[in-house]
This record gives structure tokens, sequence and C-alpha cells, in this order.
């Protein structure tokens, strides 16, 4: 059963993109005369005015998720301490996609044809649904084909992006449906940037995968086979793993191991750009669940890939 809280989150503005919600068992709504939204999600302005959306858990977790490109870009276990990373570079002016978070790749993890980790994570998601379980806040957002996507990618499709809050987890399903008359093929990732010290990380769970190596030449990676027990970041990393498994862990180095796990992101991408970014690279590492051997969806067709977070 839903635990009912008394803090009533009222939306305070009322962004184009925001659309109202389903009602339905189970979800306690906080209805007001703009959209209504569950308890423990609230509708706010974030960096550069951009529509952001708070989620507060009675359980001492809290999110942001900014509908511009979808992107988680806080995640606030019961400590306080953010597990997530927002590059210091990172602009809220929608002229690139927010450095930082979990941004989305899609349709393209690239390089490719279009711009590198694709268009999802520089259009306006909408907030499509909302809920509440047991005092835990959950999110339901929308990306559709518009003009903008159809300039780089012609075809016609449905992303829906649903966010989960427990205590010590956040979860996410990404469903990518085929609404055209004619079949696709892309390939995505979520490009979750994780707070760390690059100095004390370790990636374990990786052993025996197939590694494409991006370091020197992303466009032609070395093939190879990860040997190590455990990742280190001594340097520049740029590496992708094929089938990997459906669980890695990152000890970040400042007092947390997060086990990530997934159904159906086949793969994982490690990213450090090392002197690249000399004034953060030190504080970062992103641990990536990709897909990136193409997925091909006929019309009506669905792809549905999940990732959990979580902390002990
Ligand atoms: O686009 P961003 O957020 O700056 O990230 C870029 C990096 O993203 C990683 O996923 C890629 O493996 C790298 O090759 C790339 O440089």
């Amino acid at each position: 059963m839903a635990m009912v809280s008394m803090k009533l989150s009222v939306p305070p503005l009322n962004f184009p993109n925001l659309r109202p919600n389903k009602r339905y068992p189970g979800m306690a709504f906080a209805a007001t005369n703009q959209d209504a939204v569950a308890l423990g999600v609230k509708v706010t302005q974030g960096e550069g005015n951009l529509p952001k959306l708070v989620l507060t858990s009675d359980h001492g977790s809290e999110a942001e998720i900014y509908l511009f490109g979808g992107c988680i870009t806080s995640w606030k276990v019961p400590s306080g301490r953010d597990l997530l990373f927002v590059r210091p570079d990172a602009v809220f002016d929608k002229k690139k996609p927010i450095s930082g978070g979990i941004p989305h790749c899609f349709p393209q993890f690239g390089p490719g044809a279009m711009q590198q980790h694709g268009f999802a994570r520089n259009m306006d998601w909408s907030l499509v649904e909302s809920g509440n379980v047991e005092g835990n806040p959950n999110v339901t957002l929308e990306l559709k084909d518009g003009p903008y996507s159809r300039a780089m990618w012609d075809f016609g499709f449905l992303a829906r992006y649903k966010v989960i809050l427990n205590m010590k987890s956040i979860s996410t399903e990404l469903t990518v449906t085929n609404t055209d008359n004619k079949a696709f093929t892309f390939s995505a990732a979520l490009h979750s940037y994780f707070r760390a010290s690059i100095t004390g990380i370790s990636v374990k769970g990786l052993k025996g995968c197939k590694s494409l190596n991006k370091d020197p030449d992303p466009k032609n990676p070395i093939e190879g086979r990860e040997e190590r027990d455990s990742i280190t970041f001594p340097g520049f990393v740029d590496c992708i793993y094929l089938d990997a498994p459906n669980e890695v862990h990152l000890d970040n180095a400042l007092g947390d191991v997060i086990t990530i796990k997934n159904t159906n992101w086949s793969d994982a991408v490690l990213w450090n750009p090392h002197l690249q970014m000399e004034a953060c690279y030190k504080d970062f590492v992103c641990v990536e669940n990709a897909k990136i051997g193409t997925v091909q969806l006929e019309p009506e067709q669905s792809w549905i890939a999940k990732q959990h977070l979580s902390i002990v």
C-alpha cells in the first residue's frame, strides 16, 4: 500500500512541455490548478531557468532531473552525498547538452553519422506521469521525434523514461518504440558521470569481456580482452566492453560502492578524460550502460532497457 505523506508538492510554474499526469491507484497526487504531480515531486526552475524536477523520498534520498535532455543531474543518498557529478564547464542554455549527471546517448552512441551521442540529450523531454509508492517518488518523461530530430534521423519514435527513486537506489527504465511505418536501427547509452576520487577508483566485474579501446583513435578502436579484476584510472581511459555482465561495482573512493545493475543494456563504457579536462578529471568517472551493437525495431516494436544504481 502507498503511504501518503502530508507534504504537498505544488508546481509553481507552468512549463509548456509539462503535461497533466494520469491518476492511478496507489499513487498520491497533489492536484493544483496547474499540472498535477505526485507527492515527492516538485517542478522547479533550475540553472538557466530550465525546468527541473526535484524528487524527494520520505526515506532521505533526493534526485534532480532536467527536462532538457531528460538528464538526471543529482542523486543524493541519505548520507547527503551526491553520487553523480556535473562538470564545472556544464552549461544550462540549451546550446549544448548538460555535461554531467546521466545524459542520454540516442539514437547513436558515436562516433557516427550524426553529432556525437545523438540528439536526445539536446531536446526537451516532457513530464507525462508521476507517482509515489510508499514515500518513494517516480516520474516518467517522454521524447518524440520533431523537426530537430528528423533533420538528423528521419524516423518517428517515442522514448519513455521512467525514473524511480528509493532510499538507497535510483532506477530507470527506457522504452524506445518505433512509431514510424518503416524499420530503424539505433545505438544508445546512459552516459553516467559519477563523482569519484580518481586515484582511488576501481571498477569490478568486467574481467573477461571483449574490449574496444577507443584510445588513441575512437574511429578505429583496438580489440582486446579485459584481464583485470579491478580496473583503475591512472591515465586517459576510453573503452567499450561488449557483452558486459548485468552487474558491475564502482568504488568511488569517497566512501560509497555503487552497484550498477542492468537489464538489456548489453555493453558498458568506461571513460575518464585525464588531462584533456585538467580542471575536473580527478573528480569523476563515467561508467556507462550502453547498447553499442545496433538495435533494429520494426514499426510498432519497442526495446526496453533498465538500469539500477544502488548502495548498500
Ligand atoms: O559528450 P561528453 O559528455 O563530453 O562525453 C564525451 C565522451 O563520452 C564517452 O562516452 C565516449 O566514450 C568518449 O569517447 C567521449 O569523449
